[in-house]
């Protein structure tokens, strides 16, 4: 097993501390006990409740040192070498000066010594004394071969028992690739989950084990699973966004290196969020939206590593594509954040430039001035779409979906007049006018006619009046430097 090699091979590197921050405590003990006997060295573990006691051999009840700070004591003290596995020993280390000190010693001796100590704890804040003694290690996780093979056990388990299982193959394949990300027991207790609760491993279960893992994984506000996708019939205009995406659909190009990434920039309203819904949609690959707002965290540090962990958890779910909605809000936030948005656009750069998965990125923003240029530098994504305000044709096409989608009849409906009295209008305000046109026209009880949609339309002042010098602006800053999502 990979992680035994590994983890073998830290160990013989002379690391005099090893960090591992998991909550498979128990997996971390049984992949030691095999390293220990490799290198022939005694292992011990210890926790707060439990004391120091050998775990290699059984040695009977012997336990010591429940003390922490006499537990590094006696530690030091000894002369026979072995591997020191300390259970969730992090609160040991904060505000406890003789601690740290002890664990130093311990590092600075290793020479003579030869203790290794292993540290396990769901998360670490290494205190900066012992830091260049410390090498961190990563348990692996499941590959999709051992999740099916997780699956299979626990279907196997519940039919030794006698009980019904329904099972369907495709949904079996799905779960394993959506368990992608979790640890070996939490992918067990969410098969186990999956099995309970309904007596079969469904479609259903997909969704709800999604839910759970990204809670799971603590990305629930961060990152989260869209499941309202869209298709290019639900949008109107974009013609020319769409034509890019047909001709790079996964399908299309199977020994082509897959592309990289977009950014839509428009105006509000104009359907960016939709076209991104829409490019997982038509491209049947899962939709993950990263919130930039919920990314900041008041705990300094934590921001970034959550935009790392988020990142991650999207490498692990590939392909699929990433959403960053709003992206100006994350990475340009002036002078009073300390930095950390700076911090943020250098680790998403990092992420685009060396990324091997296959992730496609759809970056949306209505702000040019908060755009930071090394964004937007050719190369790091393939292209930069302005998505205006729908011209006449488009809008008409707008209004013809959102009747259509509400059971509007269009019929006997003008759809020229309609859209060239909706000069200006967003197709968010467009739609909003049809939504009111139903609710009026209900509240008089008559059907939604044409004049009542006019009526809501005169009724509403767009925001390209409201903001006319923001989106001229934006407009001529983009000519030029982007391509027009809507022309063909
Ligand atoms: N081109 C379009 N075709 C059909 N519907 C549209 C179009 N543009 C906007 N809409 C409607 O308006 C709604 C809101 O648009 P959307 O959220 O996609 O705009 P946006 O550009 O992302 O706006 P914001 O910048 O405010 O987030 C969409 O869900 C859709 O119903």
């Amino acid at each position: 097993m990979q992680d035994v090699k590994d983890l073998t091979a830290v160990l013989r590197s002379n690391t005099p501390i090893v960090v591992i921050e998991t909550y498979e405590e128990y997996r971390v003990i049984e992949l030691l006990k095999r390293v220990a006997s490799t290198l022939y060295q005694p292992l011990f573990t210890w926790s707060i409740t439990s004391g120091l006691s050998r775990v290699d051999k059984d040695m009977g009840s012997q336990k010591f040192n429940t003390d922490p700070a006499d537990l590094l004591g006696q530690i030091k003290s000894t002369q026979q070498q072995g591997i020191y596995v300390l259970c969730d020993f992090h609160p040991f280390m904060q505000d406890a000066p003789r601690n740290v000190r002890l664990l130093k010693e311990i590092a600075l001796e290793y020479d003579s010594l030869k203790h290794t100590l292993v540290l396990v704890s769901h998360a670490f804040d290494i205190p900066p004394e012992i830091r260049r003694y410390c090498a961190h290690f990563r348990l692996s996780l499941p590959s999709k071969n051992q999740l099916e093979n997780l699956i299979a056990e626990e279907i196997d388990k519940v039919r030794r028992q006698g009980l019904p299982l329904i099972t369907d193959d495709a949904a079996v394949a799905r779960l394993a690739d959506n368990l992608r990300g979790v640890t070996f027991d939490d992918a067990r207790r969410l098969i186990r989950k999956a099995i309970v609760d309904d007596g079969a491993i469904s479609h259903d279960d997909v969704a709800r084990v999604n839910q759970a893992k990204f809670r799971l994984m603590d990305m629930d506000g961060v990152l989260r699973y869209e499941y309202d996708t869209s298709s290019f019939a639900d949008i109107a205009g974009l013609h020319n966004l769409k034509d890019w995406l047909k001709a790079r659909a996964p399908a299309t190009n199977p020994n082509l290196e897959p592309p990289k990434g977009i950014m839509l920039l428009g105006v509000q309203g104009s359907g960016k969020s939709l076209a991104a819904k829409a490019v997982a949609g038509v491209w049947q690959r899962p939709l993950l939206r990263l919130d930039m707002g919920a990314l900041y965290n008041k705990y300094i540090g934590e921001t970034e590593k959550n935009l790392r962990q988020a990142l991650e958890l999207a490498d692990l779910m590939a392909p699929c594509v990433l959403w960053i909605d709003e992206i100006e809000k994350g990475v340009s936030g002036g002078s009073s954040d300390e930095g950390t948005s700076s911090r943020i656009l250098g680790t998403l750069l990092t992420w685009m430039a060396e990324r091997k998965s296959d992730v496609f990125l759809v970056a949306t923003a209505n702000d040019i001035q908060a755009l930071p240029p090394e964004l937007m530098r050719k190369g790091r994504l393939d292209e930069i779409f302005f998505v205006d305000l729908p011209d006449e044709e488009i809008r008409k096409a707008i209004f013809l979906i959102h009747c259509k989608k509400r059971a509007v009849d269009v019929t006997s409906m003008d759809l020229g007049l309609l859209s060239r009295a909706s000069q200006g209008f967003s197709g968010a305000e467009i739609e909003q006018v049809v939504i009111s046109a139903i609710y009026a026209a209900a509240s008089r009880q008559q059907p939604v006619e044409q004049g009542i949609i006019l009526e809501e339309l005169s009724r509403t002042r767009p925001l390209s009046v409201v903001m006319r010098e923001k989106i001229e602006s934006l407009r001529s800053w983009a000519a030029g430097r982007t391509v027009n999502a809507h022309l063909d």
